[in-house]
């Protein structure tokens, strides 16, 4: 028997910025069975990241949850709020976003957990990798209110003047006890670190890479989450690395039964980790099911498109390769009610020129699609004019720059000449 871990209904995140809203997750519909890896995947910009920082509330200004409910389910914490807010409990679930920001920060690290693109950003230069993994350690301990904390707690007498004077400058440090300690060892050790008791004393700055990820995968189980959201969890490594991590997760998941979201440009990637799949374009899921629904038989020429572009996991970089025409501007007023996809579709027929609902389509129950194609076939009598988004609308790329890909991406990119999906994709599989 499975049952939903999590249920996100008509999840909005916005971020409020100079050039007007930017609809970063658009009215998102998910559900997650305790014990799966669930897979967002998408193109760059299409909102899969925003998606998992929402989950974990960490959502910063300009940028808000607008709407929406996200439902977790854990009868304890279902009880404890229960109490004096009702509308916030249905049976075990709670929707997080009815309840206190303390009660959300205290799920954090013990029920939700989170492996960043960029394990930099996870560790504090100025203290040593054990350290830091202890520290995580013992935030669980203190959250599960176990009777070790307070033992734990005690055992900082053992401090000496001059760690004790450091850890008044560095209150991370002002936790670490010996069983804490032993703890984190062995958590460098699970994530397949050689050496770890030597390594537990190094900085992060001493660490490779692929070893830096390895260590923010063991911060992040430090806590013995349920939910484990992985945004991009191999992207910046080499394949070898890659292909270890994905292992090691697997694993993971498989002995402890947590429950992973893994967030990845890559289909191949999801192809050997996840149970259920949803397609992101333009903040919105398009496409949603099993694999087998997404792979075999998707409805979405989006998904198509992607498919067309599954790169070897054995090959250097393992990106998606782009699909012609260009990543749309997520700006409200620039935004329109039509399909998003439809100026990039081989397919777009007069009737993409509304916004299209969810369809049920055909395979499993969870089969869903944001596409008429649900609904007829594909008419070239119907078809939208060539051109016809370039005489109604400028490029999208013109008008907003997309942070994320601002950086790095050579601007060729956006101005190569326009490729159908069918040109870049052909057979899936
Ligand atoms: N702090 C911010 N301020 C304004 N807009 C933002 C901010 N963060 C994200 N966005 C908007 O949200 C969109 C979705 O971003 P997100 O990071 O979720 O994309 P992604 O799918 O994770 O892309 P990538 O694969 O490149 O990581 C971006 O294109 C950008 O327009
Ligand atoms: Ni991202």
């Amino acid at each position: 028997m499975t049952e939903d871990i999590i249920r996100v209904e008509g999840l909005s995140t916005r971020f409020f910025t100079e050039q007007g809203q930017v609809n970063a997750v658009d009215d998102l519909d998910f559900r997650i069975e305790r014990g799966e890896v669930f897979g967002i995947v998408g193109e760059s910009g299409s909102g899969k990241s925003v998606t998992a920082r929402s989950l974990m509330d960490l959502i910063e200004s300009p940028g808000r949850i607008t709407d929406g409910e996200i439902w977790f389910n854990d009868a304890e914490l279902a009880d404890s709020v229960a109490e004096g807010n009702e509308e916030a409990v249905d049976g075990d679930f709670v929707d997080l976003l009815s309840i206190t920001e303390q009660q959300r920060t205290a799920l954090r690290g013990t029920s939700f957990s989170m492996i960043f693109q960029d394990p930099e950003s996870s560790f504090n230069p100025s203290l040593t990798v054990g350290e830091q993994l202890a520290e995580a350690v013992e935030v669980q301990q203190r959250a599960s209110a176990n009777p070790r904390s307070t033992k734990a707690k005690t055992q900082t007498a053992d401090y000496s003047f001059g760690n004790y004077l450091l850890s008044t400058m560095l209150p991370s440090q002002r936790f670490v006890t010996d069983e804490s300690r032993e703890r984190a060892i062995e958590l460098l050790e699970l994530v397949g670190i050689p050496d770890p008791v030597e390594r537990a004393d190094e900085y992060p700055h001493e660490y490779s890479g692929g070893m830096l990820q390895r260590a923010m995968i063991a911060q992040a189980l430090a806590g013995e989450p349920d939910v484990l959201v992985a945004d991009e969890p191999t992207t910046a490594l080499d394949v070898t690395i890659q292909a270890q991590i994905l292992d090691l997760l697997d694993e993971l998941q498989e002995e402890n039964g947590m429950t992973i979201l893994l967030i990845t440009h890559n289909l191949g990637v999801v192809a050997r980790m996840c149970d259920r799949v949803g397609v992101m374009y333009a903040g919105e899921i398009v496409e949603r099911g099993t694999l087998e629904d997404v792979f075999d038989d998707h409805v979405h020429p989006y998904t198509e498109g992607l498919l067309g572009s599954i790169p070897d996991l054995a090959s250097a970089g393992g990106r998606l390769q782009p699909i012609g025409g260009n990543v749309p501007s997520l700006l409200d007023h620039e935004m329109g009610d039509r399909c998003h996809f439809a100026d990039r579709c081989p397919k777009a027929m007069d009737q993409c020129l509304e916004h299209p609902p969810e369809y049920a389509a055909a395979g499993s129950d969870d089969h869903t699609v944001r596409c008429v194609l649900a609904e007829r076939s594909y008419d070239e009598q119907d078809s939208l004019p060539t051109g016809y988004f370039d005489e109604t609308e400028r490029p999208a790329g013109d008008k907003h720059e997309d942070p994320d890909r601002s950086a790095g991406e050579p601007p060729e990119e956006r101005t190569q000449p326009q490729t159908t999906i069918d040109e870049v994709g052909g057979e899936s599989r």
